[in-house]
């Protein structure tokens, strides 16, 4: 199965190096022409994973027509351009979105977005617990490979699946997207807690009250229990909130420490989806009576709207409630 990936960032180009890792050749479309020549070049993408030799099966290209070669694409491009760039992706192909977000607009998840872009495509989601430089690096590593074919998911969990990268499979493609969608919301609120110096009670509160959140939204959208407790809900907010590895939780620590918003995502290169996530995720909650009060917060950081102490502040004093 001759693998094709589209996007080039960061995730992009691990997951590339894992599908090469065996002698295989993997075609990589990039956005960037200097991210092609690069990687054509060099054998490093130094843009987005500066510091990685890449396999010499890894070839890059900008010509979406070339992934006609491919049998089965990854996708993982930001989730805001998932829609537009799967446009004009081959036709037919199977889909592995890899991308974690919800589209602003629609408030449509990426498996939702890549069905209207590509009607004819069969579609599987891979998310989990995966820092991009330590699964370049061969670190070990598992994650969720959810597809609603179980004959495909096993292909393709066959081919990707290496000594140190372990996919488990699963047919629950909503529950999969949905925890890697919310975790990065919650991660900017752990981040917070930790610029503005809140301690690690507040953190470890921040995540089991945020797993509620994503359980009650997982439930609202029909995402399966089991999906959010596994690698891709649970595994991944633990992992996303915990380090400043992480681009949503760095995002949160400048919040916490006082830069706005703002300056914060003025002109960066490398994207903190749940930057974008946030608002979207607000309103579809608000839309189906979910109440999701750390994303609420989260969102009022994000636009400014009062400074950090206040905001905690308000979380603290909402009516006492059964856990
Ligand atoms: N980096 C990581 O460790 C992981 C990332 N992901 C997800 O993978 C997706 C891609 O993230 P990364 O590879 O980390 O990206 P990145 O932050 O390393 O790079 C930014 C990406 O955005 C693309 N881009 C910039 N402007 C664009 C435009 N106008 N149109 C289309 N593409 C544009 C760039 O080509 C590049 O691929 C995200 O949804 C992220 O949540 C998932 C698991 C791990
Ligand atoms: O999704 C990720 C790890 O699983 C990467 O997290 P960040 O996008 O916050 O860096």
């Amino acid at each position: 199965m001759k693998i094709g990936v589209i996007g080039a960032g960061a995730w992009g180009t691990a997951l590339a190096q894992v599908c090469a890792a065996g002698g295989e050749e993997v075609l990589l479309w990039a956005f960037e022409p200097e991210v092609v020549e690069a990687v054509n070049a060099a054998h490093e993408n130094s843009l987005y994973l500066p510091g990685v030799p890449l396999s010499a099966g890894v070839r890059a290209t900008g010509d979406m027509g070339a992934l006609e070669a491919c049998d089965a694409l990854l996708v993982v491009t930001p989730a805001q351009h998932l829609r537009a760039i799967l446009a004009n992706a081959p036709a037919g192909k199977p889909l592995v979105l890899c991308s974690k977000g919800i589209e602003a607009g629609t408030g449509m998840l990426m498996s939702e977005a890549a069905a209207q872009a590509q009607p004819g495509s069969p579609i599987c989601v891979l998310s989990g617990p995966t820092f991009a430089h330590e699964v370049a690096k061969g670190l070990p590593t598992a994650i969720t490979l959810a597809c609603g074919d179980p004959a495909l998911g096993q292909k393709i969990a066959a081919r990707i699946a290496r000594p140190g990268f372990r996919p488990y499979l699963s047919d629950d493609v909503v529950g999969a997207e949905i925890g890697g969608a919310v975790k990065n919301v919650l991660a900017i609120g752990c981040g917070v807690a930790e610029g503005a110096g809140l301690g690690l009670n507040a953190r470890a509160s921040l995540i089991s009250r945020g797993f509620a959140e994503m359980g009650r939204f997982g439930q609202a959208r029909g995402a399966r229990a089991e999906t959010l407790a596994g690698l891709s809900g649970l595994g991944d907010l633990v992992l996303t909130c915990s380090s400043t590895n992480s681009r949503n939780f760095s995002l949160g620590k400048g919040l916490g420490e006082g830069t706005p918003a703002r300056e914060l995502l003025a002109n960066r290169r490398t994207v903190a989806e749940g930057a974008f996530t946030a608002p979207v995720l607000r309103d579809a909650a608000r839309q189906a009576g979910v109440d999701m009060p750390i994303v609420e917060a989260v969102c009022a950081l994000l636009e400014d709207k009062a400074p950090t102490d206040r905001i905690v502040e308000a979380l603290l004093a909402r009516p006492l409630r059964p856990e």
